[in-house]
C-alpha cells in the first residue's frame, strides 16, 4: 500500500516508518510512504502557504493553491487512482472498520493540516474523505496521519500474520479485547486467572469472549448496544455481569 503524505513536516511523518512493524512493513515491500511539502509549490521569497482568514477571527489558513498543487504531483507520482484523505476533527470518527476498509486501497494521499485548518475549496475540489483520530484538537494533523498509517499497515496481508487473526478477533467485531497476562504468573500476589493456565482451549476462548463482552458493557455501553449478541453470548455477559456482583 502506498501512502502519500502532504504536511509542511513531510520528514517527522515519514519517521513513522523508521519503526517497529511499519518498519519492518516498508522493508518488506508491503508499503511505501512518500512527503509532499506544499512549501515546494510556492512561488514567492516567503513560501507563504497560509493567510489570515476572510471574516477575521485568530489564527491563519492554509492556502489552496500550494495544496492542491501538492496533492497533485502526489497523484501524478503513481498511475493509480488515490483517494485523497484529509485529517481534521470535523471528519468521520476513525474506527476499525473505517481502517479496515482503507487498508483495501492500493494507495491514499494523506492531507495534513496545520493552523486553524485548510481553505474550504480545496477540501470541494479535492478531498474524498475526512476522518478525525478523536475529538480533540492537534496542532496539525501530522500524527493524525502516522496513526491512520499505523492502523491500515497492521492490517497489510503478510505484516501482523497469523498474530493479527489472534489481535483482530474481539475488536473487528465491535467490541473491546479481553484482559492479556505473560511471565511471570503471579506478580505482587496478582496471579493470572487460572483459566489462561488450563491448557483448556474452549475454556480458553470462552473466558477470553466473557472478558471482551463484559468490558465492552462496562466501559463502551455504545460499542455493545451496536452488537447483535447471540445467546451463547448473553450467557457469557450475564456470567460476567453476575460475577462482577459477587
Ligand atoms: N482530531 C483530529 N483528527 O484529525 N486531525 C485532527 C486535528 O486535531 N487536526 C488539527 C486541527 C487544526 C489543525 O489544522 C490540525
Amino acid at each position: 500500500m502506498r501512502f502519500d503524505v502532504v504536511s509542511l513536516f513531510p520528514g517527522w511523518v515519514a519517521s513513522v516508518a523508521d519503526w517497529g512493524i511499519t518498519g519492518r512493513a516498508r522493508d518488506r515491500g508491503l508499503l511505501s510512504l512518500h512527503g509532499w511539502d506544499p512549501r515546494d509549490y510556492t512561488h514567492d521569497r516567503h513560501r507563504t502557504v497560509d493567510d489570515r482568514p476572510y471574516g477575521g477571527g485568530p489564527g491563519m489558513v492554509m492556502k489552496v493553491d500550494p495544496l492542491r498543487q501538492a496533492i497533485q504531483a502526489a497523484r501524478h507520482a503513481d498511475p493509480r487512482p488515490a483517494r485523497v484523505i484529509y485529517l481534521s476533527p470535523q471528519g468521520r470518527p476513525l474506527d476499525q472498520a473505517g481502517v479496515q476498509r482503507l487498508a483495501t486501497l492500493p494507495r491514499v494521499i494523506l492531507l495534513a493540516g496545520r493552523y486553524e485548518g485548510i481553505d474550504e475549496r480545496l477540501i470541494q475540489l479535492e478531498v474524498d474523505e475526512e476522518w478525525s483520530i478523536g475529538d480533540y484538537v492537534l496542532s496539525g494533523g501530522e500524527l493524525a496521519a502516522m496513526v491512520l498509517i499505523d492502523a491500515c499497515a497492521r492490517l497489510l496481508p503478510g505484516v501482523l500474520g497469523d498474530a493479527l487473526s489472534a489481535a483482530q478477533d474481539s475488536f473487528s467485531q465491535g467490541l473491546l479485547d479481553c484482559p492479556h497476562y505473560t511471565r511471570p504468573e503471579v506478580v505482587d500476589g496478582l496471579a493470572v486467572p487460572e483459566v489462561l493456565l488450563s491448557g483448556d482451549h474452549g475454556r480458553i476462548t470462552g473466558w477470553r469472549r466473557k472478558q471482551a463482552l463484559g468490558r465492552t458493557w462496562e466501559r463502551r455501553p455504545d460499542l455493545l448496544a451496536q452488537q447483535e449478541l447471540s445467546e451463547a453470548d448473553c450467557r457469557l455477559l450475564e456470567e460476567y455481569q453476575r460475577e462482577l456482583a459477587d
